[in-house]
């Protein structure tokens, strides 16, 4: 691809890194309106031998602009927020006050046109509600209120790192994504930050990995070579934890043959 992210610019770089959009969250900084994203995000990226690029939520509203920038990416992460998809997005009625109606539209339009596109996308907590979202699926809006559900919220009274520990193992389902990428697990320990949860999903997701609870804990997007979302943090400690790198080196390795493959068209 002949454009500044391509290797020829990259010097003495010999092996491509993939080019991968990154969606922010609306904030203040310093009483000013400002778009921001956790850098464990863009270190988990980087450690993978990837380059992050961050994307503003103003690319929604520009006519054209997602299938333009789209051109010069080889990948798309959704990172984790606090902040909740606004429940009218799935069919419900109510007020979210933690809302976040730019991002919300950016993911949905990133989704659908990676989706279509077949470019690899890797979504993580809040990530993976928008892909349930975004493919007609619904949330739980509090899922500790749910009968027979645990509560999969971090203990605020904790240290902020111990919120990150291991909270509870998932179950991988046999014969998809997971269990392809991760062949000596069964089972495993993720953390758990979320007040929300996977509800309903459509017809385009497959269940990938189960809380004890039955939660569903990661889903992919049936005959898409790279489209998985995973309810837990696999950026926190990505380069330590053996399934978090597996996880981000698989994405990585997707992007990059995606963008091979693509550069091959082009010639
Ligand atoms: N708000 C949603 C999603 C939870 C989530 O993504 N948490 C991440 C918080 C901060 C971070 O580490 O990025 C919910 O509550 O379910």
């Amino acid at each position: 691809m002949g454009n500044i992210f391509s290797t020829a610019s990259a010097g003495k770089q010999t092996s491509y890194r993939p080019v991968i959009g990154v969606v922010m969250c609306e904030n203040t900084v310093d009483e000013n309106p400002a778009l921001t994203v956790h850098e464990k995000y863009l270190d988990a990226i980087f450690n993978a031998d990837a380059l992050p690029v961050c994307l503003p939520h103003e690319l929604a509203a520009r006519d054209g602009a997602i299938d333009q920038i789209l051109r010069g990416l080889d990948g798309i992460f959704l990172t984790g927020s606090p902040s909740n998809i606004e429940p009218h997005q799935y069919g419900e009625e109510g007020v979210e006050a933690l809302a976040d109606p730019g991002r919300d539209r950016l993911s949905f339009q990133l989704i659908r046109a990676t989706l279509d596109k077949k470019i690899p996308l890797f979504a993580a907590c809040r990530g993976l509600q928008e892909l349930v979202v975004a493919t007609g699926g619904s949330l739980y809006r509090k899922v500790q209120e749910e009968p027979g559900f645990m509560d999969h919220r971090e203990d605020t009274s904790l240290p902020h790192d111990a919120q990150y520990d291991p909270a509870h193992p998932v179950f991988i389902e046999p014969g998809g994504l997971l269990s392809e990428l991760l062949p000596d697990y069964q089972q495993f320990q993720v953390n758990s930050l979320h007040g929300q949860g996977a509800k309903r999903l459509g017809a385009e997701l497959a269940v990938e990995a189960r809380a004890p609870d039955n939660l569903v804990e990661a889903v992919s997007v049936r005959g898409h070579p790279f489209a998985l979302g995973v309810q837990w943090h696999p950026e926190w400690h990505s380069l330590t934890d053996p399934v978090s790198r597996q996880l981000f080196n698989a994405f990585i390795a997707a992007c990059r043959k995606g963008h091979q493959a693509r550069s091959a068209q082009e010639e």
